[in-house]
């Protein structure tokens, strides 16, 4: 492997240590802490583990979290409500909806009740339409693209001037992702189901995140020599040898990647974690934000 491994977990873990120090000087100068509700809909196995996690995250930098656990039958009504009752709760700077909430609930009528100020999952329409405007700031970045950006920089990755490729479109990583590298200058092409030359954009470019949900698809003839790749994807394929009966790929070839690229995320372990420290990052934020026009009012 020629690549230099970009380590999520070490990067990821490092933000905590920051965001603990900062929550401890919120707390002196406010004597209050940062407060995320996470609202988990269902019994989905992997969504509960993301939850607890979640919690656990919080616990260690000092954010208070709070939690509504629905049964799958739940009604919109009731979502909505749990989301009211968060909105107006003023211990509460962040609310996270897990995703995907069960079949039957309007997934963007509950993203779109959530207060844009405690919107730490970057999800609300605005706070999507501000990140797309020149000169208009969102008051958050969802997640998992905010992460990818996140370990470019933390890894020395230039952006400004450079060619980036983007696979995959959707609301939540790709479309975000691709308005990111464009605030940081960069040239950015989204590729897509439809796009003639997939292969060839993606060797063009300097900085791939790959985000199509589709295991190994980006192969090592898609990468220019000294690109570097964020692998966005997590995609349980079955293996009888490994533990839980299955392991997790990305959407990138890593063995084939790894001999092209300076730099490469793995999967599991990079950007992962960071999907987590960015809801950290996000919520303390908010508070700071709510904190201090408070003491201004
Ligand atoms: N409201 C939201 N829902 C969902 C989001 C989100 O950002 N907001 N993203 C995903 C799930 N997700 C967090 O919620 C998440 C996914 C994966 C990881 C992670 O650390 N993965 C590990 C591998 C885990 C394993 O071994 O199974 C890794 O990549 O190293 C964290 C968070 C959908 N829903």
């Amino acid at each position: 492997m020629a690549a230099q491994l970009i380590d999520g977990k070490a990067i990821a873990e490092q933000i905590r240590q920051e965001l603990k120090a900062e929550v401890d000087v919120l707390k002196q100068k406010y004597g209050k802490a940062p407060g995320l509700a996470v609202v988990l809909v269902g019994e989905r196995k992997d969504s509960q583990t993301y939850v607890r996690n979640k919690k656990k995250a919080c616990d260690e930098v000092g954010i208070v979290s709070f939690g509504t656990d629905l049964p799958e039958t739940a009604s919109e009504e009731e979502v909505l409500q749990v989301v009211a009752a968060y909105n107006a709760d003023p211990a509460v700077h962040g609310i996270l909806v897990q995703l995907p909430l069960p079949r039957g609930i309007d997934e963007q009528r509950v993203l779109d009740a959530i207060s844009i100020e405690k919107d730490v999952d970057g999800f609300h329409p605005l706070n999507i339409g501000r990140l797309a405007m020149r000169g208009r700031d969102p008051l958050f970045v969802p997640c998992t693209p905010k992460g990818c950006l996140e370990l470019l920089k933390r890894s020395g990755v230039q952006l400004s001037g450079k060619k980036a490729a983007v696979v995959g479109r959707s609301n939540i990583v790709g479309m975000p992702a691709a308005l990111l590298l464009q605030r940081e200058d960069a040239t950015v092409t989204v590729i897509h189901s439809r796009t003639p030359d997939a292969q060839r954009i993606c060797a063009e470019a300097d900085i791939i995140i790959a985000a199509c949900g589709k295991a190994e698809m980006v192969g090592g003839d898609w990468i220019k020599p000294g690109a570097a790749v964020i692998d966005v994807g997590i995609n349980a394929v079955d293996d009888p040898n490994a533990k839980r009966g299955y392991r997790l790929v990305g959407d990138v070839n890593f063995a084939e990647a790894a001999e092209k690229a300076a730099k490469i995320t793995p999967v599991p372990g990079g950007v992962g974690p960071m999907t987590i420290a960015m809801l950290l990052r996000n919520c303390v934020d908010g508070a700071a934000r709510s904190f201090e026009a408070e003491v201004s009012a």
